[in-house]
């Protein structure tokens, strides 16, 4: 056997052994305001068979021991933001976490856009108490210290917040019935200088950003132009935000 053959042969016996977690997968979270149709864009990638696709855990926040607390949180945020701040940011963890056999891992969402988009329209709104904003910073501050919760690239789903308003209303998700227009829009505007204009936050990750007001008719050609990038065939140089 020769030498090149001999490591790859020991690699796998490596990989096997291991069940296939020896590394951290290429890692990709994505990003985008409410209604912007991550759902529909981590569906294109699920038949891929070296991507592992984590749908956002909100079945989870809907139901934690019977409690829905997505509604809780819509209902009155002041009392229950910060208890559903906190099991995001243990359900995203264990998606940032969860072991993959696939060398890609796709997440929808991640810990950063709730802490830099939905903790910060709360901060915002004066609807979480600083001290409950301390301690989900000192955990978040904590957790993305790890290996495991670093990101290797982030796909922005811009819409414009007229479009995904539009979207929810028309999906009439129960929990979003209150939600208004407004809500999307500064939203909206967290994600643009979180991930476009660059000014709110620091992130290490490259972003792609795709065009996700176009129509689902069309949508499969803007996700093919940077199918590359999303599957690390061509490497995005990595610049800080
Ligand atoms: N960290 C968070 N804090 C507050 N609400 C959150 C948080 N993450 C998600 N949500 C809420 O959960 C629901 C799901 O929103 P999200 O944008 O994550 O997915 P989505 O709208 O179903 O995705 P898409 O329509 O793009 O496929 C929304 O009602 C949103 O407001």
């Amino acid at each position: 056997m020769n030498t090149v053959k001999k490591i790859i042969s020991k690699m796998a016996q490596t990989v096997a052994s291991s069940g296939g977690d020896l590394a951290r997968p290429f890692t990709v979270a994505v990003e985008g305001n409410v209604g912007s149709g991550k759902t529909t864009f981590l569906q294109h990638f699920n038949k891929n068979q070296n991507v592992a696709v984590l749908a956002e855990p909100i079945d989870m926040w809907r139901n934690c021991s019977s409690y829905n607390l997505l509604e809780l949180m819509y209902q009155d945020p002041k009392k229950w933001s910060f208890t559903f701040q906190s099991y995001v940011q243990l359900t995203m963890l264990r998606q940032h976490q969860r072991k993959t056999r696939q060398p890609i891992k796709l997440m929808e969402r991640s810990l950063y856009s709730a802490r830099y988009c939905f903790v910060e329209k709360l901060c915002r709104d004066g609807l979480m108490a600083k001290p409950s904003m301390e301690v989900i910073d000192q955990w978040f501050n904590y957790v993305t210290k790890l290996e495991d919760t670093q990101l290797d690239l982030i796909v922005y789903l811009r819409t414009s917040p007229e479009v995904a308003f539009e979207r929810i209303l028309k999906r009439n998700r129960s929990e979003e019935r209150t939600v208004a227009f407004e809500y999307i829009r500064d939203l909206h505007d967290i994600h643009e200088a979180w991930l476009y204009n660059k000014t709110l936050h620091k992130c290490k990750a490259p972003v792609i950003v795709l065009n996700a007001d176009l129509d689902q008719s069309v949508i499969e050609e803007e996700y093919m132009k940077f199918e590359p990038h999303i599957l690390n065939k061509i490497p995005l140089e990595v610049k800080s935000l």
